[in-house]
């Protein structure tokens, strides 16, 4: 299969979405690798390694898009990308397409075959090719929380972990999955006072046996939850529910109960946002301010650190890109149910239910497509 990666034109995104390394392994399976020049510079892969590892350098994203059979990339495709796909073509990358009318509506027009990395599960209905970016993500969510925090920044002029004589910072992670354990793990490493809310018993029991006092667990009513944003110098909106849009669990009513200079980290923007008055963001303007309270919604959160992104991705989406590579993506969905969860978009039928239900589509299943 001719295969090609473009380079990415989201704002401040810096991954990839294949590494010199994966191109190799394309390339020993017998595929031709096309990649855009200057595709891998933000994680530092020049052309000439790429070429080293068997990849054709194009200078343009145009020829892929019109030649590749699949296009690999990091983030959905944005509209002057949408505009080049066609029927045909396998897209291979993160889409989010619950909160995304424009985006869908482009997909389902252009024919092209589409498979979500954030939908391919894993054995124990796990999201594996979303984790290590939850990973990264999570992680990440503390750094630019405190950041936000500072006055400067319009923070309330906290530090996380206090200092002798001075309580530590109050961080409230809403929801315990990959996201918010990885967030917990921080704030914990950095003294701040940390409570994790879930909805699933499972996920507070294991984050619960895991910290050990060091950070508290509660279940995610919504009493609760109103009581812990209204004491939090940090919240981090870390929920999911697969493939849907994100449920509004912070009101605009509920800033009103928060302190001045509180900060709001949404890592689910992704996927439209948990908090009522979240809107997406950029690295390069992360930042802004609803009724005093410091809003933080950057949608590619990981694009910032985009060499350890970019191979943590490449780890997990390297195995079923050559598996679509050597099968087709039919022959490769049929043989693994977990890939072809991964599937949103074929042919102009959608093929995710969540998705279906929020914009409104018919629902197509996947497998009656496999035959
Ligand atoms: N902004 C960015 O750059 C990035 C965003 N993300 C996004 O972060 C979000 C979280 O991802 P993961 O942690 O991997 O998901 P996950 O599935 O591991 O965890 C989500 C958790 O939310 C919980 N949950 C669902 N509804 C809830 C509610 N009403 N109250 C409390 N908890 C609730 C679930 O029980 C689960 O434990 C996703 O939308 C993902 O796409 C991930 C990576 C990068
Ligand atoms: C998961 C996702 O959207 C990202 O890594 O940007
Ligand atoms: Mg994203």
């Amino acid at each position: 299969m001719r295969v090609g990666t473009v380079k990415e034109i989201k704002n401040h995104e810096y991954r990839v979405g294949l590494t010199p390394e994966s191109v190799r392994e394309l390339v020993a399976h017998g595929h031709e690798v096309w990649v855009e020049t200057g595709a891998g510079s933000g994680i530092g892969a020049s052309d000439e390694d790429y070429r080293a590892a068997g990849g054709t350098i194009k200078p343009t994203a145009a020829e892929i898009f019109a030649e590749c059979e699949m296009v690999v990339k990091v983030k959905e495709p944005q509209a002057v990308e949408r505009a080049q796909l066609r029927k045909g073509q396998i897209l291979y990358t993160y889409l989010h397409l619950a909160p995304d009318p424009e985006q869908t509506a482009d997909l389902v027009r252009s024919g092209v075959t589409a498979i979500a990395y954030e939908t391919v599960t894993g054995v124990d209905n796990s999201l594996p090719l979303l984790k290590p970016m939850s990973q990264v993500a999570g992680r990440m969510s503390i750094q630019a929380g405190a950041t936000a925090l500072e006055k400067a920044n319009g923070g309330r002029g906290v530090l996380l972990g206090g200092v002798p004589g001075v309580l530590p910072a109050k961080v409230v992670v809403i929801g315990g999955g990959v996201v918010g354990f990885n967030a917990a793990q921080m704030a914990v490493g950095l003294g701040a006072d940390v409570t994790i809310l879930d909805r699933d018993p499972g996920v507070l029991e294991r984050l619960d046996s895991h910290f050990e006092g060091r950070a508290r667990t509660l279940y995610s009513g919504r009493a609760a939850l109103a009581a812990e944003v209204a004491e939090a110098d940090l919240v981090i909106g870390a929920v999911l529910v697969p493939g849907a849009a994100a449920p509004k669990l912070v009101t605009r009513d509920m800033l009103k109960t928060m302190k001045p200079g509180a900060v709001l980290v949404d890592v689910a923007i992704d996927q439209g946002g948990c908090f009522e008055t979240s809107k997406a963001t950029t690295h390069a303007e992360p930042t802004y301010v609803v009724d005093g309270i410091v809003h933080y919604c950057v949608a590619n959160m990981p694009g910032a650190v985009a060499r350890t992104s970019t191979y943590a991705l490449n780890n997990v989406t390297l195995p079923h890109a050559l598996r679509i590579a050597d099968m087709g993506w039919k022959a490769a969905l049929k043989a693994n149910p977990h890939l072809a969860a991964g599937l949103n978009v074929h042919e102009g039928q959608i093929t995710y239910e969540a998705v279906a239900g929020d914009l409104g589509y018919d629902y197509v299943p996947t497998e009656s497509l496999l035959g």
